[in-house]
């Protein structure tokens, strides 16, 4: 038996030899990349005499295959990036700017600093909702709680990830007490209104009250006593007084919760020191004010995106004199309120320079780290 199986083995080895089978190759070493190259190309312009010849073209026209084919997906990966916001949160082109943001102290904490109530209301039917406050005083009245019921969930409720408990009869406490405000700055143009609309196409709760399109509505309005002095600060790219925005906002606020709506984007608030204040006067407590988005885009890309809406939106400000007035306001009284919310960890800065569907995809990771409860 013994015998048997090396005689075997040696007409194998016998075999190999006949043949030049051995692993060895002659020919240049690994890293001789023009010798390789050479090789490479003449396994498609001089066929192999034996097998060696062979065998060598295919371990140099190797080296260059897989390099191509490495490079091509790295490339591709660039140049076609997935509409995928873990892609966008952890490709290599945010590592620098993450890093950045570890020590500049905007980068959002890792690890919830509060408790976070759960938007159970939200998540059930309308029927469960609790009836909307009517429309009253802003002087007299804040922005009206959102229920907070004890009620059955369903199994709508169970698959949240949102829900206190996961059984689909199990009772839960719907603990959202105030409507949840998120800011979202930016600069004229930056892309606030085209990314706002986004999340309320895809997450019902949430309502848009873009602060420029409420003072342009009230403008348009003939019974406005201040219709005047609205159009004559928008043309100048002038901050109108926070006691005409606020009021605005509340009543908007409020509209949208008689329709169910717990989550706000405040697009275009708080744009200067009157407006921080303003807000905190009328609002206050009533809210909970999550964190602001932030647009961030150059000025040369702002312009050009303006000049673009300015085409079709017949908004007496989108004209090059306005625009630039708006830039000069934003760099002067809008920066520093970024600033006082940084501070505070609640800036959530968004590269709007990309193409609406990227920042789109890079919105949806933000928002989920500003109301970590999305159903996202
Ligand atoms: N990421 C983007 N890339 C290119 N154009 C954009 C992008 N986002 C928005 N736009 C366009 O730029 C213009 C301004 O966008 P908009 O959302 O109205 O800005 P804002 O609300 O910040 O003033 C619009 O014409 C919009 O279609
Ligand atoms: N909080 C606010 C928001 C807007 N305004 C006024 C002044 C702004 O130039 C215009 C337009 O604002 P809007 O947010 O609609 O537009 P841009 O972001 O500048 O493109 O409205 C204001 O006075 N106070």
């Amino acid at each position: 038996m013994a015998t048997c199986s090396l005689t075997g083995a040696r007409r194998i080895l016998l075999h190999r030899w006949v043949r030049q089978l051995g692993d060895s190759v002659q020919g240049p070493q690994l890293m001789d990349l023009p010798g390789n190259w050479q090789k490479a190309k003449e396994f498609f312009t001089k066929p192999a005499l034996s097998y060696g010849q062979y065998k060598q073209q295919c371990v140099s026209l190797r080296i260059f295959a897989f390099s191509g084919i490495c490079g091509g997906c790295v490339l591709s990966l660039a140049m076609f990036p997935p509409k995928s916001s873990y892609w966008i949160t952890w490709s290599p082109l945010y590592w620098l700017s993450y890093a950045k943001q570890c020590f500049t102290g905007a980068a959002p904490p890792l690890f919830l600093e509060k408790q976070h109530g759960a938007q159970v209301a939200a998540l059930l039917r309308p029927e469960t909702q609790a009836p909307a406050p009517s429309d009253t005083d802003v002087s007299t009245v804040a922005v009206a709680p959102a229920p907070a019921a004890t009620t059955t969930a369903t199994s709508a409720a169970s698959a949240s990830p949102c829900s206190v408990a996961s059984s689909a009869s199990a009772t839960v406490l719907a603990a959202p007490a105030k409507p949840r405000v998120v800011f979202v700055l930016g600069g004229p143009g930056a892309g606030k209104g085209t990314q706002c609309a986004k999340i309320c196409d895809a997450y019902p709760q949430w309502q848009h009250i873009s602060a420029g399109d409420c003072l342009r509505a009230e403008r348009q309005d003939p019974n406005s006593k201040d219709g005047e002095l609205i159009n004559s600060y928008i043309k100048d790219g002038k901050i109108v007084p926070v006691q005409i925005t606020v009021r605005l906002l509340h009543k908007a606020m409020q509209k949208g919760q008689k329709e169910g709506k717990t989550d706000f984007l405040i697009d275009g608030f708080p744009r200067n020191w009157d407006n921080v204040n303003g807000w905190e006067e009328v609002i206050g407590d009533s809210a909970e004010v999550m964190g602001v988005l932030f647009f961030e885009a150059s000025l040369a890309e702002m312009e050009k995106r303006l000049l673009g809406r300015s085409v079709t939106s017949g908004r007496v400000d989108d004209n090059l004199e306005s625009i630039r007035k708006r830039f000069a306001t934003y760099e002067k009284e809008t920066k520093p309120i970024l600033e006082k919310y940084q501070k505070e960890h609640k800036v959530f800065k968004i590269d709007a320079m990309q193409s609406v569907d990227f920042v789109w995809a890079h919105t949806q990771t933000k928002l989920r780290e500003v109301v970590p409860c999305q159903q996202v």
